[in-house]
């Protein structure tokens, strides 16, 4: 087994337990997986390329963020390169001084002004590694900053069918792991810049000591150059070889701890299951590991190797130039210092490369979703909409999801009358939820149009189509925010208005709700954070009611108040009482001016709806009144034909049944009663 394991871990392939949770690696349809191979497969030469490119885009964003920042730390690292050069000199002149008059009286006060600007040089660089740091420090949540907010801004433009691209997405979720590379992406340029400048200095000092010692620096760097570059081509590989082990053992390990999984996880005895398959898991991301950890110690001892015989080879070059007279032996000193420093020198710019490298990636895919984001924009401006036209017309309306085949709504042609309840239903899928989509204006048809009065919604100002529509959705989306927020979104001026909430509250039956509540309106709906509570699915559709009621009859920012109201399913969790309340107040709704587009499988509340509207496979098959629609039959011609009234009988069929009558006196049903259980009536 634990072959098995190791050998499918080196393989890139799934240990037994992923294949059968998983079906194979976990490998995330996500944004971050984007760039794994094409990190992993870049050699140093690929990598050496793009290092103009990837500072012009650090420098660029740091220079939109902070430019002061910028200039200071740019100016700082000039500064230091140029005190490096400076103690070097330095540092030669004060080993002339001391070679010549070794062991000579007054040889310390010859030494003293260069070992003296040495140290100046020193301290000056340390203070410009301070400033350069300060800038770096400052620069980089700044830069984050605006990089977050231009992502949060951007995604919350987009057109519906946007997010819904798988292609989007992914880019979206690696642009999302770019804004932490923006900000790592500074500081490893601002080490590069550093380190350059730094090489640069070195390298004129040896060249005005001796033209001969520069390619000594070659000499060390290249087999440093190398090691560095293994190592790190190695570590990209290794992590993306674990990466996907991990994120397999990781989900279980959240599905273990999560409260939304403990009553499965207990009730059906998935704990032990999984904990088991978690077991597995982790022995073969250990087995991957040590493999990892053998092979990264054999590059490193070569790297060493190959490193230790150049500096050798060095040595004995510099020995031979001192012997052979061609040069000083304070310079072979000095180039000593200089050749050390210029070495370590490249095993840092080698790692900030590296690193620079599989930032940027990241980074130009945040470059890349501003770019794509603002093309897939909801567009700003079009045609007036009317406030209140007399009618919604959908005409020949066919739409197909993104990545979908099968259309959603195939030629649907029907008309929405202002102000009266009209009824969406048909069969799970039939095409309700996205047609009342559609008419919100959240997608557009493929083909066909929909009409307010005489303007195609097409061509219309989306944000009034928006702001004249309430939605309720099925899956109305949980706000982990406190109540008076979720009631009153997009109405700034309501927050505070006591008796608007006290009217969407009785409107929708959640007084009781808000009375047990210490906080009130200011509960918090977030379990999991200081005083935050949770609710039951009821009474989360009772709070989206509350927020339906208190839209549909305030104005926005625009001074717009709407006028369609879609009830996707608004009663699906709420008790009989309230289910009749709630149906009353959408007809309540209606009486005050509302089209109520209600969409529902309770087809006693359709039957009360000025209008019914039946869908099938993403077509329209039937319509008309309640009356009319039950006295369909069946037609040989249209096998849609009576569907509603099918539908309807078979849902009053359960409610007609007989009632069972009182129960019959004599031996109990199941047998005789245990002697324990006292005799009905008994009393105690
Ligand atoms: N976001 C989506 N992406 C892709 N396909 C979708 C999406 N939403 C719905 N569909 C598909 O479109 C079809 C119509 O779905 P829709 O949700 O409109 O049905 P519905 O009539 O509201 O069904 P239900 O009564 O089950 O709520 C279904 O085949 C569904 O799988």
């Amino acid at each position: 087994m634990k072959r098995s394991r190791r050998e499918a871990a080196a393989a890139g392939g799934s240990p037994p337990s992923e294949q059968l949770l998983f079906g194979g690696p976990m490998r995330y349809d996500g944004g971050f997986v984007r760039h794994e191979e094409t990190s992993a497969q870049a050699g140093l030469w690929t990598v050496a390329r793009q290092i103009p490119g990837m500072l012009r885009l650090a420098w660029v964003l740091a220079w939109r963020a902070d430019r002061a920042a910028l200039v200071g730390v740019v100016l700082a690292e000039v500064g230091r390169a140029a005190t490096a050069a400076l103690s070097l000199v330095a540092v030669n002149a004060a080993l002339g001084h001391l070679f010549a008059s070794a062991g000579a009286a007054g040889a310390l006060r010859a030494v003293l002004p260069a070992a003296l600007t040495a140290g100046a040089a020193a301290g000056a660089g340390a203070v410009l590694a301070a400033v350069s740091s300060w800038g770096a420090d400052r620069l980089s949540p700044r830069i984050q900053r605006t990089a977050t907010v231009t992502l949060l801004d951007r995604a919350q433009r987009v057109e519906m069918a946007a997010m819904e691209d798988p292609a989007f997405n992914r880019l979206l979720e690696s642009a999302r792991f770019g804004i932490n590379s923006v900000h790592r992406l500074t500081s490893e340029s601002v080490s590069v810049l550093s380190t350059l400048l730094s090489m640069a200095a070195t390298g004129g000092v040896l060249f005005t000591l001796s033209p001969l010692l520069l390619p000594l620096l070659v000499l060390i760097a290249a087999p440093r150059a190398w090691g560095a570059a293994v190592t790190a081509r190695r570590r990209r590989n290794s992590v993306m070889a674990w990466l996907q082990h991990l994120r397999a053992s990781q989900l279980i390990a959240q599905l273990l701890t999560q409260t939304y999984t403990a009553a499965e996880i207990r009730v059906h005895g998935v704990g032990a299951f999984l904990l088991h398959h978690f077991e597995q898991m982790a022995l073969a991301s250990d087995a991957e590991q040590a493999r990892l950890a053998a092979a990264g110690a054999r590059t490193r001892i070569a790297a060493s190797a190959a490193s230790g015989l150049a500096f050798a080879a060095t040595f004995g070059l510099l020995g031979l130039l001192v012997s052979t007279g061609h040069l000083a032996l304070a310079a072979a000193g000095t180039a000593v210092i200089a050749v050390r420093t210029g070495a370590a020198d490249v095993g840092s710019l080698l790692g900030s490369v590296n690193q620079l490298f599989e930032e940027a990636l990241y980074v130009g895919d945040l470059q890349t979703l501003t770019t794509e984001a603002d093309a897939r924009a909801i567009p700003t401006g079009g045609a007036d909409l009317p406030e209140r036209p007399d009618a919604i017309h959908v005409e020949n309306v066919s739409f197909t999801y993104p990545g979908r085949t099968a259309p959603s709504l195939d030629k649907v042609s029907l008309v929405v009358p202002t102000g009266k309840i009209v009824a969406l239903v048909g069969d799970n899928g039939a095409g309700k939820s996205t047609l009342a989509r559609l008419l919100c204006g959240l997608y557009q048809p493929d083909s066909g149009t929909i009409r307010w009065d005489g303007v195609d919604t097409a061509t219309a100002d989306r944000a009034q189509q928006f702001a004249s529509t309430v939605l309720l959705p099925q899956d109305f989306f949980h706000w982990p925010l406190t109540l008076r927020a979720i009631v009153t979104p997009g109405r700034p001026g309501h927050h505070d208005d006591a008796q608007t909430l006290a009217e969407a509250a009785e409107f929708a039956g959640m007084e009781h709700l808000l009375q047990q509540q210490d906080r009130g309106w200011d509960t918090l709906a977030a379990k999991g954070f200081e005083g935050g509570v949770d609710f039951s699915g009821g009474q989360w559709q009772r709070i989206g009611t509350a927020r339906t009621y208190l839209r549909a009859t305030t104005t926005g920012t625009d001074g717009r108040r709407p006028f369609l109201v879609i009830a996707d399913e608004p009663t699906s969790a709420l008790d009989p009482a309230a289910e009749v309340r709630a149906f009353d107040n959408l007809r309540r709704l209606a009486a005050e001016g509302a089209t109520v587009l209600l969409i529902t499988h309770r087809l006693a509340a359709s039957a009360s709806a000025d209008l019914i509207y039946v869908l099938k496979d993403g077509r329209l098959v039937e319509q008309g009144t309640h009356e009319e629609l039950m006295a369909v039959g069946a037609d040989e011609d249209r096998p849609a034909a009576g569907s509603y009234r099918t539908a309807y009988l078979l849902q009053a069929r359960q409610y007609a049944a007989e009632l069972p009558g009182p129960r019959p006196a004599g031996p109990h049903p199941a047998g005789p009663r245990p002697a324990a259980e006292p005799a009905e009536g008994g009393g105690q």
